[in-house]
């Protein structure tokens, strides 16, 4: 099952971060009180880190019972525990240290001083996600990919390049197939090695939703908007199983496709 994109284009990226979180918040509540507990992928960068920076400032914060949400990432550059530049690093900072999240429901990925390399690093969340979806399908939680648990939501940045998580254009991490999580050595963004989930992980999850502010994005929002292949451009390829969601402010916007610049949450199928 594949959704097809629909944007909602917000006038500036300090608007789109406090949208992209008052989302969350509501999204999270309703999950939960579906199914008592909740899921989220979290991504780094400007804008993801920005809306968890929004979501700690949102008077609706404690909405969410923190306690029984899971938080997994999309990527992680392969650095030293605690260094300023891992992903997990910025995203306790911007809010799960404010929070009061589990520790154990916190599945950030092994750090560069705990493995050797990043694909160590990769086949360990390979294994812990494994251990996660069979605990989730023996207390009998239907899983879209018996290898990974259930993501309700996946939040996606999106890189001038069209690179999300860390699967870049052209690269082998994008290419990458029968695996959920992939080392990657020389990226092109530093660091040059990093961990990410595969495309096919990412697209296991039920909402994917992809947060892009500025104009250096442009071109990448544009050509994934107007269909092009994921291989050359990895945002193209990212699709929730029943939502895809593109978050992005007006300078984003500006090579959308002309049926899409409507107002709105339009669909750019
Ligand atoms: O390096 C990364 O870059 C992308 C996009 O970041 P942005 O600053 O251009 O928004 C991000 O989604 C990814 O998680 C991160 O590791």
């Amino acid at each position: 099952m594949k959704t097809e994109p629909k944007v909602s284009i917000h006038p500036d990226a300090g608007l789109l971060a406090a949208s992209v979180a008052a989302r969350l918040v509501t999204r999270l509540v309703d999950i939960q009180n579906e199914r008592g507990t909740a899921t989220v992928v979290l991504t780094g960068g400007t804008l993801g880190i920005g809306a968890l920076r929004a979501v700690a400032e949102s008077p609706a914060l404690s909405a969410v019972d923190w306690s029984t949400v899971d938080f997994w990432w999309g990527d992680e550059r392969f650095l030293p525990a605690g260094h300023q530049d891992r992903n997990v690093v910025q995203a306790r900072t911007a809010l799960l240290d404010q929070i009061g999240v589990s520790a154990e429901r916190v599945h950030e990925f092994g750090a560069s001083d705990s493995f050797s390399t990043e694909d160590e690093a990769a086949a360990d969340y390979a294994s812990r996600l494994q251990q996660a979806a069979d605990k989730e399908a023996t207390a009998g939680t239907p899983l879209a990919d018996p290898r990974l648990p259930k993501f309700d939501i996946l939040l996606l940045g999106v890189g001038p390049d069209a690179h999300i998580a860390s699967l870049f254009p052209e690269m082998a991490g994008i290419r990458t197939k029968g695996q959920t999580v992939v080392g990657v050595r020389d990226a092109p963004k530093p660091p040059p090695e990093r961990v990410s989930l595969t495309l096919e992980a990412i697209n296991s999850a039920e909402e994917v939703w992809l947060g892009v502010a500025g104009q250096d994005k442009a071109g990448a929002v544009g050509l994934a908007l107007a269909g092009a292949g994921a291989v050359q451009v990895p945002a193209a390829g990212a699709r929730g199983r029943r939502k895809t969601l593109w978050l992005i402010d007006q300078e984003a916007a500006s090579q959308l496709p002309g049926r899409l610049i409507d107002a709105g949450e339009s669909d750019a199928g």
